[in-house]
């Protein structure tokens, strides 16, 4: 079942598309992360799933509610922790969450029983200075606590770990694996790919309000690496000859070995060539990108 969906998602500004004709879902359960730099759209986005933001055009669902016609019924099942939550300074977090559950028409009683429980949750059970005094990981965590108040099925964290120290990150990915567990689908959006692959099992790279890709990590990598190619690593024993394959499109020689840039995979050709001119291979391998080059090169080529 889809739980989040959106059909040409479009917002414009002064003219420009921010979001440009987004088409998306989100399966069940799915850990969502939704990559691209600074302006690729990301908080426009999901200020249109979450009901802040009009869109210009197209729709949005969150499970099968139109988040646009029924705002108020999208909001009981969704959460949202935005980029640089804000809390009450003076207060302390069970204080802080306690103000905001007054938004969702909790008992008083059952708020401050699912409060005790998420303050545990996100590791501040113990904490009880006010809020003023924390550090940026320990406002992450809560931003969480409170974006899991109303017990929503749709989770949209935007930029969650931006300015996390290294542990904080760990902690902070953890957490989400736990919720993703509990059946919730989350949506985390960041300009860091490495800081979700660990945790997501779907990607979609946003690069100037369109999706670019939109996969698993790994399918992601292929479908990205095929457009712009493929690169080839070949060591001979004795001096490398120029090759003539007309599919080679860029190479660099070096001694016994040379670095290709293909427009396909071509080791088979090149061994073919290599035997011929009778030289004796000792390395012939496909160089596999990681995601985060791939995906610098897409987004950031030309800018
Ligand atoms: N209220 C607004 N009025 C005019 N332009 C806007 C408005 N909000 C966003 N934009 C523009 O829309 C584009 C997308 O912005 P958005 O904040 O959604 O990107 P983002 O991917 O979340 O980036 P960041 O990580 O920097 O927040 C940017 O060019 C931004 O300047």
């Amino acid at each position: 079942m889809d739980m989040i969906k959106t059909e040409n998602l479009t917002k414009t500004y002064d003219g420009v598309n921010a979001v440009d004709g987004l088409e998306l879902t989100v399966g069940k359960g799915e850990v969502y992360g939704f990559i691209g730099p600074n302006g690729a759209g990301k908080t426009t986005t999901i200020g249109m799933m979450v009901g802040l933001i009009e869109p210009s055009a197209g729709k949005c669902f969150v499970r099968d509610v139109d988040v646009t016609r029924n705002p108020l019924e999208a909001k009981r099942i969704t959460g949202y922790l935005p980029d640089g939550v804000g809390f009450y300074g003076n207060l302390t977090a069970r204080q802080n969450l306690k103000y905001f559950s007054r938004f969702y028409a909790m008992k008083d009683a059952d708020a401050d029983k699912r409060i005790g429980e998420l303050i545990g949750y996100v590791g501040l059970g113990k904490v009880e200075k006010p809020v003023g005094s924390y550090s940026r990981g320990m406002k992450q965590r809560l931003g969480l606590a409170q974006a899991l108040l109303n017990d929503p099925e749709v989770v949209f964290l935007d930029e969650p770990t931006n300015g996390l120290d290294p542990q904080g990150v760990v902690q902070f990915r953890n957490i989400i694996k736990d919720i993703s567990k509990q059946g919730k689908t989350i949506f985390f959006s960041s300009h860091i790919l490495e800081e979700v692959r660990h945790v997501c099992n779907t990607i979609g790279i946003i690069s100037k309000g369109k999706l670019i890709a939109h996969g698993t990590p790994d399918e992601v990598r292929k479908k990205m690496s095929k457009s712009e190619g493929v690169t080839i690593v070949v060591k001979v024993i004795g001096d490398m000859p120029r090759l003539t394959d007309p599919r080679i499109l860029q190479a660099t020689y070096n001694n016994g070995s040379a670095i290709l840039q293909a427009s396909e995979d071509i080791r088979d050709s090149i061994s073919d060539e290599l035997y011929h001119k009778s030289f004796r291979i000792r390395e012939l391998r496909v160089e596999e990108r990681s995601l985060e080059e791939i995906f610098l090169e897409s987004v950031y080529r030309g800018d």
